[in-house]
């Protein structure tokens, strides 16, 4: 098989490289044959849930039949989850920002988390915070908080934010410093994401007047008996809400006004965001593997582990704002498919572990363990074919041969060079790796990926005859969880 028939482009320019995922001695053309009509059986189960929302087996937490609707999300229509007065709304209340709100603090983890930080990381990398207003537009600076239960960080961030507020950095404004609390939460009591933000709502509340807070929530809309505790909360207090949707689980929620909230706080292009997940959807539409590239991905994947056991997924992103996109896809990956029985209920322990690595940073770290391990792996490539900015290495001492060599080289070709030093050796000893290829590291193409990813682990789902969209494993130490704070309550 030629390089050329290994690499699915396109028409936007987003490639998925299987060179070294498929052929002699990788997942060979006769696995993919053996599994055709399993691979048409998927296909035809994901157009159902397109077109219904129904996915066989699917059940909620209740254990009652529940939608998956995800595949909703990149279209924009009346009548949608997502639609011409929603996305209105979330521009309208990104805008309200500007210039008027300093601090941004969004609470939650998990679903309500993962896809925000990757929002965050591509559109205003790491330095945001430190920017001036002007530079960030009017919009306002942006923490996390609520994903995990640290004292130290909660403590500290809190600190921050008083520091910033006090006159020195709030520009001698006369004006309160304006915080905003953005809790999210899908089923709306996560300790987490509660514990957090009770202790920062006190907390800021009490520096008044020099602070101002106000709060806004993300949640689960449903009123009545199964109202979520945060939406009553809200009604109760006035706070503005946004919406969790019914049959979008959180590992799948970037595309709803969960990723959209956060986006809509900093100016990120919800617009070219959608349309990328909405051209991926499409690009996704047609039964023929080879240019389907979810199906594609799910299926050498499913094969690699199944036939090859390759049952561990590196994520190796080649740029530092996409770490963040590697650590979404842990919770993805996860909770989609490490799954101890299949739709039978036959015990099957299907799943692969998923890795978080970057290049070329991991290349000094894990490189050793992916090259001389076990042959358990697939490492997952993902490259940024051009860079908005791209410094060449000045030749800024001439007098040592060494480092002269690598002078006039852009950083981005030195990159480059040691991402495809790494692929070659890894398949040198016939180690499986695959990379996706972003044009230039954008809304549009960020969208794609995201949305690829998604798509794929509900066509893994199918072939492996696992339930995708539910996380019972989740629940074993919730269960010790609760009575446990129960106790230490009572003890203190
Ligand atoms: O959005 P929340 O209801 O607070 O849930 C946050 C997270 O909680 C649990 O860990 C679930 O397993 C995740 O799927 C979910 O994303």
């Amino acid at each position: 098989m030629s390089n050329q028939e290994t690499v699915l482009t396109l028409p936007s320019g987003f490639t998925f490289d299987y060179t070294n995922l498929y052929g002699e001695g990788r997942v060979a053309q006769a696995d993919v044959t053996a599994i055709t009509d399993r691979l048409q059986s998927a296909h035809k189960a994901i157009e159902h849930m397109r077109a219904t929302g129904e996915v066989r087996g699917h059940l909620s937490k209740d254990g009652v039949p529940e939608k998956v609707l995800f595949s909703q999300l990149p279209y924009v229509q009346d009548g949608n989850l997502n639609s011409p007065e929603s996305i209105s709304r979330l521009k309208e209340f990104g805008e309200s920002l500007r210039n008027k709100v300093d601090a941004v603090i969004t609470f939650g983890i998990g679903g309500s988390y993962l896809g925000n930080k990757v929002l965050f990381d591509v559109h205003c990398g790491e330095f945001w915070n430190s920017k001036g207003s002007e530079a960030r537009q009017g919009y306002p600076k942006l923490f996390f908080s609520g994903n995990n239960i640290d004292p130290r960080r909660t403590v500290e961030l809190i600190e921050q934010i008083k520091y910033e507020a006090s006159s020195k950095l709030n520009g001698n404004s006369t004006r309160p410093y304006q915080v905003m609390l953005v809790v999210i939460s899908k089923s709306g009591s996560t300790l987490d994401t509660m514990s957090t933000f009770m202790v920062a709502y006190d907390t800021l509340k009490q520096a008044a007047p020099t602070i101002e807070v106000q709060v806004v929530a993300v949640t689960d809309p449903i009123e009545g008996a199964q109202e979520t505790l945060l939406h009553k909360l809200a009604a109760e207090e006035s706070w503005p809400i946004f919406s969790v949707p019914d049959g979008v689980g959180g590992r799948f929620s970037v595309f709803s006004e969960v990723g959209l909230v956060t986006a809509a706080c900093i100016g990120f292009d919800i617009d070219a965001f959608l349309a990328g997940a909405r051209s991926m959807d499409e690009a996704c539409k047609t039964e023929d593997i080879w240019h389907n590239p979810a199906l594609l991905n799910a299926a050498l994947k499913y094969l690699a582990a199944e036939n090859y056991g390759r049952d561990i997924e590196v994520f190796m992103p080649y740029a530092d704002y996409l770490k963040s996109v590697a650590e979404w896809y842990i919770q993805l990956l996860a909770e989609s498919l490490g799954k101890r029985n299949d739709r039978t209920g036959r015990e099957v322990y299907y799943g692969r572990t998923p890795i978080v690595a970057v290049g070329t940073t991991d290349m000094h770290a894990q490189t050793q363990q992916h090259q001389d391990g076990k042959h358990d792996k697939v490492v997952q490539f993902v490259q940024i074919a051009s860079w908005y900015t791209d410094p060449v290495i000045p030749d800024a001492f001439p007098t040592a041969p060494k480092l002269s060599e690598i002078a006039a080289l852009q950083l981005s070709q030195a990159l480059n060079a040691a991402y495809e030093a790494n692929a070659a050796a890894l398949i040198s000893d016939n180690r499986f790796n695959a990379t996706f290829i972003l044009p230039i590291l954008g809304a549009f193409h960020l969208g794609e990926l995201l949305y690829l990813l998604a798509l794929s682990v509900a066509y893994e789902g199918e072939l492996a005859n696992v339930d995708a969209f539910d996380q019972p494993g989740v629940e074993a130490y919730k269960r010790l969880l609760g009575p446990k704070l129960k106790t230490l309550k009572s003890n203190n």
